[in-house]
């Protein structure tokens, strides 16, 4: 699985104002691995994820994605990567086949293949009834079964997916896991940011944990266990976070919803 790194991103330092948000983030990932990113919401996930993706540019540190220096300006690289947002930012006036033919004229593709793909792939999640219908009208998890759709239609290399499976009902989430680690096998890498503990743990060959803007843990699952001395990843979570006074402000909260 080692070789060279997909991924290296070398002491990666970003602030936005005083606020300083990755304090020196090292990291090599390699080619099939399913890294579940994991952190406290704020902690700079998405930052990171941005950063990557070439959204964000001013940071200091080195990143360098298929061995190029992402600071190069070349475009190309992005061609190889599939994005799945948080908040997704899509045109939905748009219908499904106009949105997924717009994505597909920027990755190059030809229309035909960008129909025939998206249309197999809307249908295995059961949605392409909607292909031609504007994406407004989509239920949250329909939207999402397309959003993932289109980061697929080209075929890339490396998955970015913050919380992928937001809406998705149970069934679905059980292909999409299946999906993944299919994609990974075929040598696929992906990135999965998450605050569903029990999916990262079961998903992911590789976990990292973002706290206070340093990676404060990074391993499999079962290493991550043997040096915590827990059995569930949300138990390695708060431990290491080190929020463990749970009650007490959920006890707070009830107080301050009774007026007290
Ligand atoms: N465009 C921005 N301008 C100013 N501050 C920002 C901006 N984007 C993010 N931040 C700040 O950076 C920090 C990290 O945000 P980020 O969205 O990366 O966290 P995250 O780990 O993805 O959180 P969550 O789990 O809540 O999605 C937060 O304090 C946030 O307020």
């Amino acid at each position: 699985m080692k070789g060279e790194p997909i991924i290296s991103i070398k002491n990666l330092v970003k602030c936005y104002g005083n606020n300083s948000v990755l304090k020196g983030i090292d990291l090599d990932v390699h080619r099939g691995e399913i890294i579940g990113y994991i952190g406290p919401n704020g902690a700079g996930k998405s930052t990171t994820v941005k950063i990557m993706l070439g959204l964000v540019k001013d940071f200091e540190g080195d990143v360098k994605i298929f061995g190029n220096d992402i600071r190069d300006g070349s475009v190309e690289y992005k061609k190889k990567i599939g994005y799945v947002p948080e908040v997704p930012d899509i045109y939905d006036n748009l219908t499904a086949k106009e949105y997924s033919e717009f994505i597909g004229v920027v990755y190059g593709m030809d229309k035909k293949e960008v129909e025939e793909k998206t249309l197999k792939l809307m249908s295995v999640f059961g949605i392409e009834d909607a292909y031609t219908s504007r994406i407004e009208s989509y239920s949250k998890g329909m939207k999402q079964k397309f959003l993932i759709a289109c980061s697929m239609i080209h075929d890339p290399d490396i998955l970015f997916l913050d919380e992928p499976i937001s809406g998705l009902d149970a069934n679905s989430v059980m292909v999409f896991k299946e999906v993944l680690t299919k994609l990974a096998d075929m040598g696929k890498t992906v990135f999965y940011s998450s605050h569903i503990m029990d999916v990262v743990e079961k998903i992911s060959n590789r976990i990292i944990l973002l706290n206070d803007g340093v990676v404060a843990a990074d391993g499999t699952f079962e290493e991550l266990k043997r040096v915590n001395h827990e059995e569930s990843l949300e138990n390695i979570f708060t431990d290491i976070t080190g929020v463990n006074n749970h009650s007490s402000k959920a006890d707070a909260f009830v107080s301050a919803v009774k007026g007290e």
